[in-house]
């Protein structure tokens, strides 16, 4: 097996043995230890057959003295390629987490859903297949294109939402307590999406572990575990900046970073972000950081402040969608192929990542009501203070049995929040463009975001996109 890249922030944080009272599927938590029986976990992966479920399955073995896990089951709806993940975890658990009573992969919503303590949500609406299509026609129009930004992000949001709610509702059905944890992208219109159509969930949380990527290539600049260092950071998903980074004594050290990136570069050691694509978006940090004074911004930036060199840079016949298809999904696809014919884990690819620990530590500081603080995806309500209270921010925010508390930012400077304010309506729009079916929400959408602004530019793509969604999208007139 390969080496495990776990941080010292998730085998701290899940020290803390994990302690119920409760009985049948419902959490009664209590951090006091020994005052109650231990309460294991049944939890569920929807996009069970997702590239990030095997590094995922990996990070929960290795943390199983702290997860105590009774059953885990995998949904999808592409039965072929769940089998091969499903087998896998088979194989994985029996020789790393025998203790897990029941391993199940699943097409049956019932069977994923009902009586579960926490559901992990990693789909990815359309496949890569229509990643190819998100990231492409844009080019073609000369607009940035990328899978979470721009008209990208626009039409893989417009085919996510109608599926993401109804799984939602589908689990909260048959498990209405169960805490959602989601990931799946755009992460930034889902989010929208769910506060509009689920406003009292408490236990639906969206993340994205963007930052806590960014932040392990700081922590290397600066010789320090990442559990070390606390960022204050604020924005929108894939569309923030990093305002202060306090080490364990208090002292902000973001400003050594800054000075770093002056005249250097930082890459990220990530074994999922070696590809040459990823070392070169971390390289466009430096040179964000470099062009503006202040605050240092979420890689994502890159594609909203520089959208003519990305465009550039990229080549309109082969993606990042066409590398991951090439890359990382045929890789994790013949791993799992190599396990499953030779039924064991060891000798084999395997490897984990911050992907993993942050999820674990997620549901470790909610299951352990430690309020550790984690970058989350809320309802504004005053955070920003001179953001709208209903726009979906990315903020720290302390995470406890209780749910998400978000903290304080204060008021932002007139650069940041003139940028957040147009990437703010330009979000809602799309939500809008989906709830109308209205294809005048849609352009005025395009029109906003950055990465397009020009009319005829939006329309072309528009229309293009509507015609390579006409199986996916709402009809929009
Ligand atoms: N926010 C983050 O930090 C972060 C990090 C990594 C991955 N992700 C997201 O996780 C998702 C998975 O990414 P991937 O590259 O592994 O994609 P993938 O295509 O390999 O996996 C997605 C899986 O979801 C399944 N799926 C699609 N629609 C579904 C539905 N309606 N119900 C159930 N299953 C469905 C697919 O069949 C597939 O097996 C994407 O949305 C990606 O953007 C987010
Ligand atoms: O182009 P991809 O599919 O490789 O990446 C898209 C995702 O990029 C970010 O996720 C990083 C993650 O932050 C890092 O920890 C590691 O796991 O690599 C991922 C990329 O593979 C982003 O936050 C996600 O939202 C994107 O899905
Ligand atoms: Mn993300």
């Amino acid at each position: 097996m390969g080496n495990v890249t776990t941080s010292h922030e998730t085998a701290q944080s899940l020290a803390k043995v994990l302690y119920g009272t409760g009985s049948g599927h419902m959490m009664s938590v209590t951090t006091a230890k020994g005052d109650g029986l231990m309460k294991k976990l049944d939890i569920t992966i929807v996009g069970g057959g997702s590239t990030y479920t095997p590094a995922l399955l990996k990070t929960i073995c290795d943390y199983q003295d702290q997860l105590p896990i009774r059953s885990l089951t995998l949904y999808d709806i592409d039965e072929e390629r769940q089998a091969k993940v499903g087998r896998f975890a088979e194989i994985l658990f029996k020789e790393k987490y025998p203790e897990v009573e029941e391993i199940h992969y699943t097409t049956d919503e019932e069977k994923a859903f009902a009586n579960k303590d926490f559901v992990l949500m990693q789909i990815r609406s359309g496949g890569l297949k229509m990643r190819v299509d998100d990231e492409q026609i844009p080019l073609k129009h000369g607009a940035v294109g990328q899978e979470t930004c721009g008209p990208g992000g626009f039409a893989y949001g417009m085919r996510t939402l109608q599926q993401f709610i109804d799984i939602v509702k589908g689990i909260r059905h048959f498990s209405p307590d169960a805490w959602i944890i989601n990931y799946s992208n755009p992460a930034a219109i889902v989010a929208e999406a769910t506060k509009r159509e689920f406003p009292d969930d408490k236990r639906l949380i969206n993340i994205c572990d963007m930052p806590i990527a960014i932040m392990d290539a700081f922590s290397s600049v600066l010789d320090k575990d990442r559990s070390q260092l606390s960022p204050r950071y604020f924005g929108l998903n894939h569309f923030g900046w990093f305002t202060a980074l306090y080490d364990e004594t208090g002292k902000d050290r973001l400003p050594e970073i800054h000075s770093f990136l002056k005249d250097k570069e930082i890459l990220p050691s990530e074994e999922a972000m070696l590809d040459e694509s990823w070392q070169d978006t971390f390289k466009q940090l430096a040179q964000m950081t470099r062009d503006f004074d202040g605050y240092i911004p979420n890689t994502y930036l890159q594609y909203y402040l520089y959208p003519a060199q990305m465009v550039e840079k990229s080549n309109p016949t082969y993606t990042r969608a066409n590398e991951v298809i090439n890359g990382r999904e045929k890789n994790v696809f013949s791993m799992l192929d190599d396990v499953n014919e030779r039924q064991t884990v060891e000798g084999s690819s395997l490897v984990s990542g911050v992907h993993g620990d942050y999820i674990i530590d997620l549901m470790a500081s909610i299951i352990n009501n430690e309020s550790e603080m984690f970058l989350v995806m809320v309802e504004n309500k005053g955070a920003i203070e001179n953001l709208p209270s209903d726009a979906m921010v990315e903020v720290p925010c302390l995470v406890n049995a209780n749910g998400v508390e978000p903290l304080r930012v204060g008021p932002i400077p007139t650069f940041y929040k003139g940028l957040l304010e147009n990437q703010l309506a330009y979000e809602k729009l799309t939500v809008d463009a989906y709830y109308n079916n209205s294809y005048d929400d849609a352009l005025k959408a395009l029109v906003l975001n950055r990465t397009v602004v020009d009319t005829p530019k939006a329309k072309a793509i528009l229309n293009d996109l509507i015609e390579a969604n006409k199986d996916h999208w709402p009809k929009l007139d």
